[in-house]
């Protein structure tokens, strides 16, 4: 199984408020990217990282994180674009020729397992698609534009998606594709595949694995991961 993992890591960072992407805070004593890309790196069947960044940033990446670090996988460090999905697409166009599936993982998910991956992957290979995932603990409304709620999804068919998502290389390749043409963007990967009317299949994610989007989600990273390495 050859896999190309695509990192996005190229957002403003927003929600986080700061100068400073996100993705270069300090998690515990590293960089949150860094955290991302150590995880990333012991994968023994991804055979290249693919990391995209803000244009202005990929000197940075490659001096600090890439420099420094002793990655044993090949990688590139390319720029991104406006949304989230520009910056994916960016990656898929550099992706190796040898290649069978692509792997998309948001940068600002540091608390990733090497479990995790490793589960998913096996899902990949059997189904085509593996998206990590975790029941919805809250009850959901849909709301109209007045804030009225329209309708209570049942609570027992929600899942709440992650990163990685997982793909074989033409299925993504393709849902890209039929997206640019149609001008259909989405907030995730796979929302771009079921457009195209392919199922895509949930794997169990895990709900440390958070992304890192405002203030208080560093807190709860940092206590996680201090649990972690006491923990062994
Ligand atoms: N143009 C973009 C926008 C987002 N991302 C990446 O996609 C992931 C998920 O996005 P999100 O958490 O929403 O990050 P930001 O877009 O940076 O956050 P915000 O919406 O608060 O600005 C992040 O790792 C982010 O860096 C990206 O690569 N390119
Ligand atoms: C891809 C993602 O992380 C799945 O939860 C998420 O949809 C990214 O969304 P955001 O709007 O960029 O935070």
């Amino acid at each position: 199984m050859k896999v190309s993992a695509i990192i996005a890591a190229a957002g403003r960072g927003r929600r986080m408020g700061g100068k400073q992407n996100k993705q270069f805070l300090r998690l515990g004593n590293d960089m949150i990217l860094n955290l991302t890309l150590q995880q990333l790196d012991q994968i023994e069947e991804i055979k290249e990282l693919i990391v995209v960044v803000g244009a202005s940033e990929v000197k940075f990446c490659l001096e600090e994180i890439f420099a420094k670090g002793n990655f044993q996988t090949p990688y590139r460090v390319i720029a991104g674009g406006k949304e989230r999905q520009d910056s994916v697409r960016a990656g898929l166009a550099v992706l190796s020729h040898t290649t069978d599936y692509v792997l998309i993982h948001d940068g600002a998910r540091p608390l990733i397992t090497k479990e995790l991956i490793k589960n998913a992957l096996k899902t990949a290979k059997e189904k085509g698609t593996a998206v990590l995932a975790v029941p919805v603990k809250d009850t959901i409304k849909v709301v109209d534009q007045e804030g009225y709620v329209k309708s209570t999804p049942e609570r027992a068919t929600l899942r709440a998606v992650q990163t990685p998502q997982i793909f074989r290389k033409d299925l993504i390749c393709a849902a890209y594709e039929k997206a640019e043409q149609t001008g259909f963007y989405g907030t995730d990967d796979a929302s771009l595949v079921e457009a195209m009317g392919v199922p895509v299949f949930l794997v169990e994610g895990s709900y440390e694995n958070i992304k890192i989007t405002t203030p208080e989600d560093l807190l709860l990273a940092e206590e996680i991961l201090r649990r972690r390495s006491k923990c062994g």
